[in-house]
This record gives structure tokens, sequence and C-alpha cells, in this order.
């Protein structure tokens, strides 16, 4: 884990452990406003989760494994040994943040098994370097996923991306944007165009940015101009992240994304998934036990914070829906890749077969 000296406003520094501070990039307002938040316990890193200071499955799961070593440290000085006992209201509130990225309790169970692998002294050195550990794995699987999924790129071709799945949504580097960070190095994507991604604009705001950044062409485009693109046979792939896979590969991911593997398949345009192991789920044996968020009706009703919906009116705000994995061409992990999704393969992948 590299050391931060600085806070530098980039992508890959959405989560950084800083002078003994978690410090989140506050992602409400990039990018015309970059600042950090200093973070000193978990209830204000459950918070920030559930705000959506920190979002995407992975960095969800990170943030909370620090929020994990803030609440030891306050613990173990209230209660000494006892903090074990005290630290479970800490985890149930960062349960409590947000319900569909699993990585957020993979993260937390994996926190709570190195409890019982500590002494009687401060467990606040060996739980951060937990953190940070599942921290560089996220970082160094985005790096071998972006490789896969490249490798799955046979001739140059222009991609569709929704919402964001890049460095801002993990440890750093991005799951959907690190394929298409990889593939456009290799110069099989030349173009990208990002759903602007309603109602909270994560295409626009992030992942345009950090493609900017990045150096790699950009256009955002309402969500529904996706169809008609399609329609042309210029795009070769729909390439998105996700936030929770269950067991036969049915995907959650951001609202839209359903409806565009539907569009991609009645186009003949291929759907890649890029996610982490950690984003899978193998309790749940379809899509239709992931629980689907509902975040405030507001969110709708206004865009970029500006009230535009009339007053007294109601709104539907699902922030997540299901793919089918009879829609999913390729799921990247950073174990290997699944052609054509189903419960076998899944299974398989998760035993390292
Ligand atoms: C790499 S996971 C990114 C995933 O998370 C996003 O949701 P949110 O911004 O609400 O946290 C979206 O579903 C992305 O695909």
């Amino acid at each position: 884990m590299e050391t931060q000296t600085t806070l530098n406003v980039h992508p890959d520094n959405a989560v950084v452990w800083h002078r003994d501070q978690l410090h989140l990039l506050d992602q409400r307002y990039l990018p015309g406003r970059a600042e950090f938040l200093a973070l000193e316990s978990a209830a204000a890193t459950a918070a920030a989760i559930r705000d959506m200071v920190v979002r995407g499955a992975p960095a969800i799961g990170i943030a909370a494994a620090y929020g994990v070593v803030l609440a030891a440290r306050a613990r173990f000085a209230e209660q000494g040994a006892d903090w074990r006992v005290a630290i479970e209201a800490d985890l149930a509130q960062l349960a409590a943040s947000r319900p569909t990225a699993v990585n957020l309790f993979w993260a937390l169970a994996r926190m709570r098994e190195r409890f019982a692998t500590l002494g009687g002294g401060d467990p606040v050195p060996e739980l951060l370097a937990a953190a940070q550990a599942i921290h560089d794995e996220d970082r160094a699987g985005n790096r071998r996923m972006g490789e896969l999924g490249a490798g799955l790129i046979d001739e140059p071709t222009e991609v569709v991306t929704h919402c964001n799945a890049g460095a801002l949504a993990t440890g750093g580097y991005g799951t959907a944007l690190g394929v298409i960070r990889s593939a456009h190095a290799a110069g099989r994507i030349h173009h990208v165009y990002a759903d602007e991604t309603r109602p909270w604009l994560q295409g626009t705001r992030l992942t345009a940015w950090e493609l900017a950044e990045s150096g790699i062409p950009v256009t955002v485009q309402a969500d529904h101009a996706a169809a008609s693109l399609l329609a042309t046979g210029r795009i070769g792939w729909v390439i998105v992240g996700s936030d929770r896979i269950a067991a036969n590969g049915d995907v959650a991911n951001k609202i839209g994304t359903y409806g565009l593997a539907v569009l991609a398949r009645h186009h003949g345009v291929r759907v890649m998934v890029a996610a982490p192991t950690s984003t899978i789920d193998l309790a749940l044996a379809s899509g239709a036990e992931i629980p689907i968020e509902e975040r405030d009706a507001a969110e709708v009703l206004a865009c970029g914070g500006v009230q535009v919906g009339p007053a007294g009116v109601g709104a539907r705000n699902p922030v997540f829906d299901v793919t089918p994995a009879g829609l999913v061409d390729a799921i990247v992990t950073e174990r290997g890749v699944v052609m054509a999704p189903d419960t076998d393969k899944i299974a398989a992948l998760m035993r390292g077969g």
C-alpha cells in the first residue's frame, strides 16, 4: 500500500487512509467540486456510504473495512479487551448503510474473521493491515481484469458503458473502466459512449471525468440514446460493472443496465460484466433474491440538485436492476472469465476450477 503523503484529487484516490484518518473523495459533487472528507468513526463512514460520498461496490467494501479500523480504535480505547463485543454495533451500522453491493458485507465478514486471530492488545495495527490488504487486492485484481477483458475484444471497436465502474468505484483503476483502460492501451477500444445514468449522473460526472483524465475519447449520451447507437452496428460491446452477481450469473447493476442488455442482444452487441469475485454471492441462487435499493424519490424529481418536477408528484427510484445471465456474454473477474455464465460455470470459477 503506497503511503499517501498528500491527498491529491485523482480517480484512484476515492478512498485513502492518511495520517490515521479515513479520507473519502466526495463523489457527490465531482467533477466541479473536488474535496476530501476526513472521517474518524464507523458512524461517519456508514453515513458517507449511505449518502454516496463514496459509491461503487468495491469502494464501499474498502471504505467499510477502514470504518472497522476506526471502530476498533474507538472501542479499544473505551472498553479495552472487551472491544470485540462493543464493535458489533458498529459493524451493524456499517452493514445497514446500503443493501445491494455485496462487497460491503464481504468486507465486513473478512474484517470480523480477523478478530479471532488477534491477541489482547491494541487491534488497530493488524486490522489496518487487513483493510489495506483488501484495498491492495482490489486494485491488483482490477489490473488483472483489465487484461482479461481486453483480451476478449478481438478487433478495434467502440463501446458503451453505463454508470461508473471506474477507479472511483473501486480501490483504483476500475472494473469496467479497467477493461476499457487496458483495451484502449492495446488499441482495441478507440471510443467510449458513456450513458449519463440518471438520476445520479455517475456517467456524465464521474465516468466522463475519469476517461478524459486518462486521455480516452469519451462521448456522453442520454441514457435512451444508447438504443439508436446500438442499431448503427458501430458498437462492439456494452461493458459494465456490477454490485452483486447471483450464483447463476444474474447481474445486479445500476438501473438501466437490464434495458441496455436487452437492446444489446437485440442488435447483436455483446455484453461484458467486469467484477471482482467479492461481488459474486453464491448464497443467492438467482437475481430474484438480490435486494434492490430504493432511494429518495427526490433524486428523480431533481437534476444536478435542482428540483425540476412539480411539487406533490410522486416518483419511484430503484437504483439497481437485475440482468438475467442469459443476456450476459461474459463475466470477467480477477480469477478468470466466464463466457455465457450459468450456475455450474460460476461455481467452477469460485472453486478455482
Ligand atoms: C465497480 S461497482 C460500480 C457499480 O456501482 C454503481 O452503483 P452506485 O454508484 O449506486 O454505487 C453502479 O451500479 C456501478 O456499476
